[in-house]
């Protein structure tokens, strides 16, 4: 038995290695003329505003972008303090939920217009578009089950950085925009990607290069948001979004981080390497604590 245990252990260990190293591998390095260091140096010139994170006990965490004298747009700061969270929430071992929403009760209006003009130039667009690209991947592969709470506005890059979340919730009068085409721009923070992955490429099309207005019922419609809160009110409608989420995130913490890793293999990996991965993280859990209470628990699934 001892031994087993003992091989269930190194199994476990190994196969979370494996997964986390795969998860952390940026999109972009070196090769691709991203120094990493450099782009961050470029960002901080352009300050404002914050990213704040607050990790409940319950293991939901609450990312708050607040900038809100800007409508919540994202300063050079703030972007690099949005790749800090993410780095703190790929840490976070009990973490298993993720409510994004941004303050006073708009969610984010992209990126600052005042720092675009200054790193309007090809090399600076290019590291700010490599650098959010790999951020919004990393934070799209936590193990943790993430909702976008749109309240007001979600324009350009803020349209974006809900489409890196598993799941949108909206609040009546919300309205998701990916505004990028009156900007002469398409999307590059890789929402134009995931978009096609989540509505289909026909009504992607239609939003970019229409720079359609969603508001709740169209986003209904499209499957691009789950549900709409009933209210508008900021205090309310997150304390909303957090039962809608404990519905999912209800359940031990191995579990629920595992079933997200299943989902985003499946979602991502070529068929036969979605399967491997699954039976990785199966590994992880079979035989488990969580497993072997509920063989002695045996629950009725009524
Ligand atoms: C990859 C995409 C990425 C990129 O290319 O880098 C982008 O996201 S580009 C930016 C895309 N976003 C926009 O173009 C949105 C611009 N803003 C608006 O359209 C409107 O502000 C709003 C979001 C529809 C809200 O309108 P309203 O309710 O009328 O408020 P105000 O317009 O008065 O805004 C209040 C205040 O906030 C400033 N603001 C708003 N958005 C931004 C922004 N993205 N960058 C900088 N500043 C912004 C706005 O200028 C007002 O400030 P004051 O004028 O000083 O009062």
């Amino acid at each position: 038995m001892e031994m087993a245990l003992a091989l269930w252990k190194n199994l476990l260990q190994t196969t979370k290695k494996r997964i986390l190293q795969q998860r952390r591998l940026s999109l972009y390095n070196g090769a691709h003329g991203y120094e990493e260091e450099l782009i961050k140096k470029k960002l901080q010139q352009f300050s404002g505003g914050s990213i704040n994170l607050s990790k409940k006990d319950n293991g939901i965490g609450i990312l708050t972008l607040n900038n809100p004298k800007l409508m919540n747009a994202f300063t050079g700061t703030m972007m690099v303090e949005l790749q800090e969270r993410v780095t703190e929430l790929e840490n976070w071992k009990d973490g298993k939920g993720l409510i994004i929403h941004g303050a006073e009760n708009t969610f984010c209006s992209g990126s600052d217009l005042n720092a675009v003009k200054e790193i309007s130039n090809s090399q600076d667009g290019m590291y700010m578009c490599m650098f959010m690209q790999n951020t919004l991947t990393r934070l799209m592969r936590l193990p943790l089950i993430s909702v976008a709470l749109v309240q007001g506005k979600a324009f350009g890059g803020g349209a974006e950085l809900t489409t890196a979340c598993d799941f949108r919730l909206m609040t009546p009068g919300s309205e998701i925009r990916f505004v990028h085409k009156h900007m002469g721009l398409v999307p590059g923070w890789g929402g134009g990607a995931r978009l096609v992955r989540i509505v289909g490429s026909g009504a992607a099309l239609q939003l970019l290069a229409g720079a359609a207005r969603v508001d709740p019922e169209r986003a209904l419609s499209l499957g691009l948001s789950q549900e709409t809160l009933p209210s508008s009110d900021g205090t309310t409608a997150l304390g909303q979004a957090r039962t809608w989420l404990a519905q999912y995130t209800e359940g031990p913490t191995t579990v629920i981080r595992a079933v997200k890793n299943v989902v985003t293999a499946g979602r991502e990996l070529p068929l036969e390497a979605a399967l491997r991965t699954e039976k990785d993280i199966f590994g992880t859990v079979w035989g488990g604590p969580a497993n072997l209470q509920a063989l002695v628990r045996r629950p009725k699934h009524k």
